[in-house]
């Protein structure tokens, strides 16, 4: 399972957030990256730990004031990025344009969708991955691999019907090693989350309760 620690705009210390993902990371095994606000990459790439944009812009070098290039999150340390998130939502022509700017720039890449018909759209566009997040339950207390547990079934099997190399993620509400296990049984490869470790007091122990099963 791979763990995908998304930062988002949460007044967190990103490197501090990083150091304890890249103990947790090396401790365990377990594969744990963190995707910190565009501006922190290089800091926390500098740490060790796997590190992901949260969007890139589907636009090369050029005149485009206040985009986020691929090329320059490569350079800055990051070796993949999120894609479409839920807070972050793109047009289908440039979620294909980012796609493709990232793969140029060497990034994996993890498009993000709101459910299974969305997940199969995206797969089409031939991502490294997809996550789905229930915008309803992010930010939750409750997992969407139990409250919802259909969906990343669902997912699974969309994603699977289009392209069966592109690995599926679930998001939303995971925040327990109970919580990534219900998301393995239901057949994703990884999770997405946020507020369960930037949000939390101690964001190691999170990450450790996080991996436990897996060890
Ligand atoms: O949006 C998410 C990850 O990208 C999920 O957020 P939470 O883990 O806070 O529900």
């Amino acid at each position: 399972m791979f763990v995908l620690v998304n930062l988002k705009a949460y007044p967190c210390d990103p490197v501090a957030v990083a150091r304890a993902a890249h103990d947790v990371a090396e401790e365990s095994g377990v594969r744990i990256a963190i995707a910190p606000q565009a501006a922190d990459i290089a800091a926390v790439a500098d740490t060790g730990v796997e590190t992901w944009a949260q969007h890139v812009s589907p636009n090369g070098y050029g005149s485009h004031t206040g985009s986020t290039l691929a090329e320059r999150a490569a350079a800055a340390g990051a070796e993949g990025t999120l894609l479409n998130h839920s807070e972050n939502r793109m047009k289908l022509a440039d979620i294909d344009a980012s796609v493709e700017a990232a793969e140029r720039a060497g990034l994996e890449t993890c498009v993000c969708a709101n459910n299974p018909e969305q997940i199969g759209a995206v797969a089409a566009l031939g991502p490294d991955s997809v996550a789905v997040e229930p915008p309803e339950l992010i930010g939750g207390d409750v997992s969407v691999a139990s409250a919802d547990p259909d969906i990343v079934t669902d997912a699974v099997a969309a994603a699977e019907a289009v392209d069966d190399a592109v690995d599926v993620y679930c998001g939303a509400g995971i925040s327990t090693g109970d919580d990534l296990t219900a998301a393995d049984d239901l057949g994703a490869s990884g999770v997405l989350l946020a507020s369960g470790v930037a949000k939390a007091d101690d964001p190691k122990a999170a990450l450790e309760d996080l991996v436990a099963p897996l060890r």
